[in-house]
C-alpha cells in the first residue's frame, strides 16, 4: 500500500475552464501539515495524539478562482528525516509549496533555511513558495514572534502569513492565495498586471485570535 504512494505521480490534465495544480506541504515533523490539510479539506481539527505521516499522502480540492475551476492536488509529506528521499522525488512535480514552521517550536523555525535549500535543489525553478507560521492559536506557548517570521520571509523573498489548523485562522486564505497566483500565471491576459501574492494576503489576512476558516 505504502509502495503505491511512493511511485504514484500526479496526473495533471487541462481543460479550458479548469486548471490542475499540485501543491506540496513541507516542513519539520509535527509543525501541523496534516492538520492544515484536514482543516482545509474537511473543515475539522484532529485533536489528540499526534500520528506522524508515513511517506506521502494526498487530497484533492477544487477552488473557484475568478470563475476558473482550479483543481488542487495537495500532497502531505512526512517531515521525518527518514522519509526525506521519498519527498525529494515529488518536489519536481509541485507547482506550489507551502513551507510550514511551528510558532511554538524554535527548531522548526531555524530549519526553514535548510528546507529552502532543499526546495531549490529539487523543485522546479518557478515553483510558488509561501512560508506559514502555524499554531498561531498557541498564544501562551508561542516562541517565534510574527515579526521574526515576516523578517525571515523577506530575507528569502517569499510571501508569509501565520495560520492555525486548530482555529482555522487563514487556512483557506493560504490555499486560495497560491491558487490565485497559479491561475494568474497560467491565464494572465497580456495587459493584466502581475498578481501580487503578498499584497493579496496582507489585505485578506486575519490576525491571531480570530477564527476565520
Ligand atoms: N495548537 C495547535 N496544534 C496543532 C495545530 N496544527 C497541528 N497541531 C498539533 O500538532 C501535532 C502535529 O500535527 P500534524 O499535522 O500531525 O503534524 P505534521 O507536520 O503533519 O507531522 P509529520 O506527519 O510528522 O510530518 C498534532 O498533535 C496536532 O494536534 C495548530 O494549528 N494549533
Amino acid at each position: 500500500m505504502l509502495l503505491e504512494f511512493y511511485y504514484r505521480r500526479p496526473i495533471l490534465v487541462s481543460a479550458s475552464d479548469s486548471i490542475y495544480k499540485s501543491v506540496m506541504l513541507v516542513g519539520d515533523s509535527g509543525v501541523g501539515k496534516s492538520c492544515l490539510l484536514v482543516r482545509f479539506k474537511d473543515g475539522a481539527f484532529l485533536a489528540g495524539s499526534f500520528i506522524s505521516t508515513v511517506g506521502i499522502d494526498f487530497r484533492n480540492k477544487v477552488l473557484n478562482i475568478d470563475g476558473v475551476r482550479v483543481k488542487l492536488q495537495i500532497w502531505d509529506t512526512a517531515g521525518q528525516e527518514r522519509f526525506r528521499s521519498v519527498t525529494h522525488a515529488y518536489y519536481r512535480d509541485a507547482h506550489a509549496l507551502l513551507l510550514l514552521y511551528d510558532v511554538t517550536n524554535k527548531a522548526s523555525f531555524d530549519n526553514i533555511q535548510a528546507w529552502l535549500t532543499e526546495i531549490h535543489e529539487f523543485s522546479q525553478q518557478n515553483v510558488v513558495i509561501m512560508l506559514l507560521g502555524n499554531k498561531a492559536d498557541s498564544t501562551h506557548e508561542r516562541i517565534v514572534k510574527r515579526e521574526e517570521g515576516e523578517k525571515l520571509a523577506k530575507e528569502f523573498g517569499v510571501p508569509f502569513m501565520e495560520t492555525s489548523a486548530k482555529s482555522g485562522l487563514n487556512v483557506e486564505l493560504a490555499f486560495t492565495a497560491v491558487a490565485k497566483e497559479l491561475k494568474h500565471r497560467e491565464m494572465k491576459e497580456p495587459n493584466e498586471p502581475k498578481f501580487q501574492l503578498q499584497e493579496y494576503v496582507n489585505k485578506e489576512m486575519k490576525g491571531v485570535g480570530c477564527c476565520r476558516s
